[in-house]
Formats: structure tokens, C-alpha cells, sequence
């Protein structure tokens, strides 16, 4: 008994000697840096969930502005994290030295948890080919050919909209919107129409996918450390019934393709394509396969959009000189298109372009973005090396809001993103989708 206790006392010793060790890595680089703690480094404490990860990188990024720097360090764990806030260092890693970063520390675990190796969280040669495949579904000739269905969906809006204008009730814009764009991805991913009980499903798993709760925080964070260990004991990110329940609805719908020789010209269409390619030097894509990318397709299109759509219904509720302004483009262009919203005219709306533009940089759905070095990097024009394994955090949301780039950042001001002042921003400023080859795909 007294051997274990001494064992235990010498093995938590030894790893507080190794966390100040690792936590002495940015004084040793020069690099200003935020104070860490053990044993979560500068994460919120994954058990007490007492804040948001997202926030607290942005009181960061601006507490480290404020004191003139370009870069500052902070800790996952005892990881060393670079935060860059000059848009010239950003440039560097998202874009101009990608391969260096090319990887995102996302936990997946192919075999116990098939639906979670998707392309947002796929790395190396793996993720290159996958987003090769998969760019051709987001041209623009693509997105035409689907429009249809996005206006179609859109009648739920329309009549949602009608029955509280003339009741004067209140209700969740949110939740309108979300129901709007879970019918419009699952229609065009998993290709499947989406009645009552179907969104009632897919609203329950995903809320099952989405829950951060304090297991799957604990998952997340040591499966970015230690992935292999992790995948070793099995361990899953998302639940399994939320797994089995989106890879048997495209099981089910790939199966009834094949049996009856159905096409459609959608996003499950050229994802069957690729799993019946028998050229494909890396072999065909299973249905697990399949399934992830649907998997992803609706997870990261789903809330992100309907985020966007309400916050921008926010501000043009806030702002009545906006509003005047979008209806009159709108009365405008749709008198020339017969009162058809059609995809030309939509393309027309370049005030509407611009507030949505100004919502995302107001309301980013994502806060930052990461990426891990996979070789040894120099940082240019200083003394820094980023080694291999560190992670890059780029705060969207803190540049975003940098009055040096966004004069009186807090104002809704759509005209930011008119064609004559758009030439101001500073690249690698305005970053809602990220950048680079791993921009978001949709
Ligand atoms: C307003 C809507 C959206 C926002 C703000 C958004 C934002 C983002 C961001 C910030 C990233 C990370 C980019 C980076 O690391 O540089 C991303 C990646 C991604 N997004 Fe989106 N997204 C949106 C809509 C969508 C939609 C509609 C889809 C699919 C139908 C989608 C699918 C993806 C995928 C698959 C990735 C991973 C790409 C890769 O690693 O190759 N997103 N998105």
C-alpha cells in the first residue's frame, strides 16, 4: 500500500516537473506568452465547462494587442500554442508555407468510430485526395443546379414568417432557420426529402453529435494530444447511436439508388461515383466513408448557416437604414426577374452580399481556426521555431473585432464591404471560411 502511495506521489511529482518544464518553452523562445495553469495550460477547465474556449481567445488575442505584439504563445495542455495576430504571419501559415501546416488537430477514430473520420478532421495524403474529389461539388454550376431546392425549402420561411406577421406573435428565428437549413443540406447530402419525422430525427442526433459534454471535452482534448493512445483504447467522439443512425440513412439510400438505377444529380450522387471507382489507386470509398463526408457536409453547413441567417435577420432588424436599402435592391432586381428569386437574381443582390459579409464578420460562427505543424518551422524574420506537433491558433474572431483593422469594429456598417472599400481590408483580415487549401468547401 505504502509502495503504491509513494509510486503515486513520485508519478504526479514527476509530471508537475514535466508540465513547468513544457510551460518554460516561450520564455526560452522570446515569444510573449500568457500565464498557463496544470493541468488544462490556458484551456478552460474541460470539467468545470465555466467558459467558452472561443471567448476566451478573443480577450486573449486583444489583451496581447493591446501590449503591441504580432504573436504570442499560450499552452493546450503542456502543448505549445502559437497565436499569430499579424495578417502577414497568418498569410505564412494558412497559405504561402501550407505544407508545413497542413494538418488539423482533430481526433478521429476510423474503426470504432467510423463517422468521424471526415474531411474536416482527415490529414495528409488521406484529406488531399478526398478534397480533390469533393471540390467539384461546390462550383457554382453545381450550387445553380441544386437552387431549386433551396428556394423550395425556403416556402417554410415564407409561411413561418406570414402566420406571425399576422398574429403578432413572437417566435425562435433561430430555430426557423435551423429547420430551414437541415431540410436544404439533407435534401442535397444525404438526398433525401425531409418530412416531419425525418427532421425530428436528424434534430435529435445531431443534437446527440453536437453536445460537448464533459466526457466528450475530456475525448477531444486528450485525443488531440495522445491520438494513438486514444484510438488504441477505442475511444469515440461522437455517440454511437448518432454514428448508426447517419450511416444507415445512406446505407439505405445508396441501396435503393443501385436497386433501381436512380440518379441524382446532388452531392450523395458523386460521393457513390467515388465508391463504385474501381481506378482509384487508393481503393474504393466504403459506405462508412460515404457516410462521414454526408456526416460532415450537414454538421458543419447546418449551424454555421443558420447562425449567419439569424444574426444577420438581427442586425437588419437593428438597423432600419439597412433594411430600407436590401428592399429596394430587392424590389429592383426581382421586377427584372418576373418576381422569381432565382439564382442570377440572388447573384444580383450585392447590398444583401454585403451584409451577410458584414454579419460574418461580426458574428463568425467559427473563432479561430488551428492547425498543426508537421515539420520544423522557421518563423521568418524571427528567432521563433514552431516544431513539429505545435499547434497554430489563427483568432478570427479577435481580428475580427481589431479596430486597427475594423474601424469602430462593434458598428454594423455593410458599406465596409462595398467594391470601392473592399480593396482596404487587409488580406488575411476577414477570415470567416479560414483560408488557404483548407478553406471551408462550402
Ligand atoms: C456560413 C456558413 C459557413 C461558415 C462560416 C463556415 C466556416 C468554416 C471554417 C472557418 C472552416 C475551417 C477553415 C480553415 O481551417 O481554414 C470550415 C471548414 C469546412 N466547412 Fe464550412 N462553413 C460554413 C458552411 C459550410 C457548408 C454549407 C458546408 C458543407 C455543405 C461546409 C463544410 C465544411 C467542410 C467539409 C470543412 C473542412 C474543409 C477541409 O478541411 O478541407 N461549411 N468552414
Amino acid at each position: 500500500m505504502l509502495l503504491l502511495a509513494e509510486s503515486l506521489i513520485t508519478l504526479v511529482l514527476l509530471l508537475i516537473a514535466y508540465y513547468k518544464f513544457s510551460f518554460q518553452y516561450w520564455k526560452r523562445q522570446n515569444v510573449p506568452f500568457i500565464q498557463p495553469s496544470i493541468p488544462w495550460g490556458n484551456y478552460p477547465s474541460a470539467l468545470k465547462r465555466q467558459d467558452n474556449f472561443g471567448e476566451l481567445v478573443v480577450r486573449m488575442y486583444h489583451q496581447m494587442k493591446k501590449q503591441g505584439h504580432k504573436y504570442f504563445g499560450i499552452y493546450l495542455f503542456f502543448q505549445p500554442c502559437f497565436v499569430p495576430t499579424d495578417p502577414k504571419f497568418i498569410k505564412l501559415i494558412l497559405a504561402k508555407d501550407f505544407q508545413h501546416f497542413n494538418f488539423r488537430n482533430f481526433y478521429y477514430n476510423e474503426k470504432d468510430d467510423p463517422i468521424s473520420a471526415h474531411l474536416l478532421s482527415l490529414n495528409g495524403e488521406k484529406w488531399k485526395r478526398l478534397r480533390s474529389k469533393l471540390t467539384p461539388t461546390f462550383t457554382a454550376g453545381k450550387i445553380k443546379m441544386v437552387f431549386k431546392i433551396f428556394v423550395e425549402c425556403g416556402k417554410i420561411i415564407e409561411h413561418t414568417l406570414e402566420h406571425h406577421a399576422q398574429n403578432r406573435t413572437s417566435f425562435d428565428v433561430k430555430e426557423m432557420f435551423s429547420s430551414y437549413s437541415t431540410d436544404v443540406i439533407v435534401n442535397c447530402a444525404f438526398g433525401v426529402e425531409v418530412d416531419r419525422l425525418k427532421k425530428t430525427e436528424f434534430k435529435n442526433y445531431s443534437q446527440k453529435a453536437l453536445d460537448f459534454n464533459t466526457r466528450r471535452c475530456i475525448v477531444m482534448y486528450l485525443g488531440a494530444v495522445f491520438p494513438k493512445l486514444c484510438r488504441k483504447l477505442g475511444f469515440r467522439q461522437i455517440a454511437k447511436s448518432a454514428g448508426d443512425f447517419f450511416i444507415n440513412i445512406v446505407r439505405n439510400t445508396v441501396e435503393f439508388r443501385e436497386k433501381t438505377n436512380t440518379i441524382r444529380n446532388d452531392f450523395l450522387q458523386l460521393l457513390i461515383n467515388l465508391k463504385n471507382d474501381e481506378s482509384d489507386d487508393w481503393g474504393q470509398f466504403s459506405i462508412e466513408e460515404v457516410a462521414a463526408q454526408c456526416f460532415i457536409f450537414f454538421l458543419a453547413g447546418f449551424e454555421t448557416s443558420a447562425t449567419t441567417m439569424s444574426f444577420a435577420l438581427y442586425e437588419i432588424a437593428a438597423n432600419p437604414h439597412v433594411y430600407e436599402q436590401i428592399m429596394d435592391e430587392m424590389r429592383r432586381v426581382l421586377d427584372k426577374y418576373n418576381g422569381e428569386m432565382c439564382h442570377d437574381a440572388i447573384k444580383e443582390m450585392t447590398y444583401l452580399g454585403q451584409v451577410v459579409d458584414e454579419t460574418l464578420r461580426i458574428h463568425s460562427p467559427a473563432y479561430a481556426v488551428s492547425r498543426t505543424c508537421t515539420q520544423d518551422y522557421h518563423v521568418p524574420e524571427t528567432n521563433i521555431v514552431l516544431k513539429k506537433g505545435f499547434q497554430v491558433l489563427i483568432p478570427i474572431r479577435g481580428i475580427h473585432s481589431d479596430p486597427e483593422f475594423y474601424p469602430e469594429p462593434e458598428k454594423f456598417k455593410p458599406e465596409r464591404f462595398h467594391p470601392d472599400n473592399r480593396q482596404n481590408i487587409e488580406p488575411y483580415s476577414y477570415l470567416p471560411f479560414g483560408e488557404g487549401p483548407r478553406i471551408c468547401i462550402g
